[in-house]
């Protein structure tokens, strides 16, 4: 399978602290993929190298043609906002804007006409479930609905990847299981590729594929069907 976006050899230490030592990793478009492993084993470095939130070391990270390690900050902000999205294990909704808002804003800074941008982000907390919570702040919904609020603005601009960080380390087990059901629909749906750092084997069973992060290297398992 061709890969859509690819670390290779990562290397990243902070100070005296290595967090990547080599890690190679590989997504396709549209596939699901959960990073696992052990805490401080370097999960979340690994993801924020791909997501050209943190530069690497040494080694490389490619996102379809291009070299991520090799573009400007400017260049990869654009490319992030472009092509990315983020959900992280707090929504990080900005408070002051209701739950339709937070969804649109992507949009929004993207020059898309305010009544476009709510009508295309109430689409997509229909498509979560969550159409009741559209004129709410995210300071007075549940925490399933925020995460799901937060998938939904992950996804409102047609990411072709999304980079999710423990996005049901706060809630409880069903409620993860509700927001990974609806994530996953959701960006099979849309055809986005989705990097999932979880400590949970139920989180990472919504995967495709599992890749193991220990000691700073990365792992590529195939699914046991
Ligand atoms: N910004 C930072 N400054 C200093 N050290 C850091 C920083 N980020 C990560 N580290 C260190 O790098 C190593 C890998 O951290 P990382 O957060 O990538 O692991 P993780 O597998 O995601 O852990 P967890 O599951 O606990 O979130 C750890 O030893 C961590 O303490």
């Amino acid at each position: 399978m061709t890969s859509l976006l690819s670390a290779e050899h990562l290397t990243k230490s902070f100070g005296a602290t290595p967090a990547l030592s080599g890690a190679s990793m590989s997504v396709a478009a549209g596939e699901i993929v959960a990073v696992m492993g052990p805490s401080g084993s370097g999960k979340s470095t690994l993801l924020h190298c791909l997501a050209g939130i943190v530069r690497p070391d040494s080694g490389v990270v490619r996102y379809r043609d291009r070299e991520l390690s090799a573009m400007s900050d400017a260049g990869r902000s654009a490319l992030r906002r472009g092509e990315f999205g983020f959900v992280f294990q707090f929504g990080q909704l900005v408070p002051e804007l209701t739950c339709l808002e937070n969804v649109a804003l992507p949009l929004r800074l993207d020059g898309v006409r305010r009544r476009q941008a709510q009508r295309r982000a109430a689409g997509w907390l229909d498509r979560l479930e969550i159409d009741d919570v559209a004129g709410k702040r995210p300071g007075e919904v549940s925490g399933g609905q925020g995460q799901r609020v937060a998938v939904a603005r992950a996804l409102v601009t047609g990411a072709r990847v999304v980079f999710a960080d423990e996005p049901t380390g706060a809630l409880d087990s069903l409620n993860g299981e509700r927001v990974m059901k609806l994530f996953t629909a959701a960006a099979r749906e849309s055809g986005a590729a989705v990097v999932l750092v979880t400590h949970e084997p139920r989180v990472a069973a919504w995967s495709d594929r599992e890749v193991v992060v220990r000691d700073g290297k990365a792992l590529d398992l195939e699914r046991a069907a």
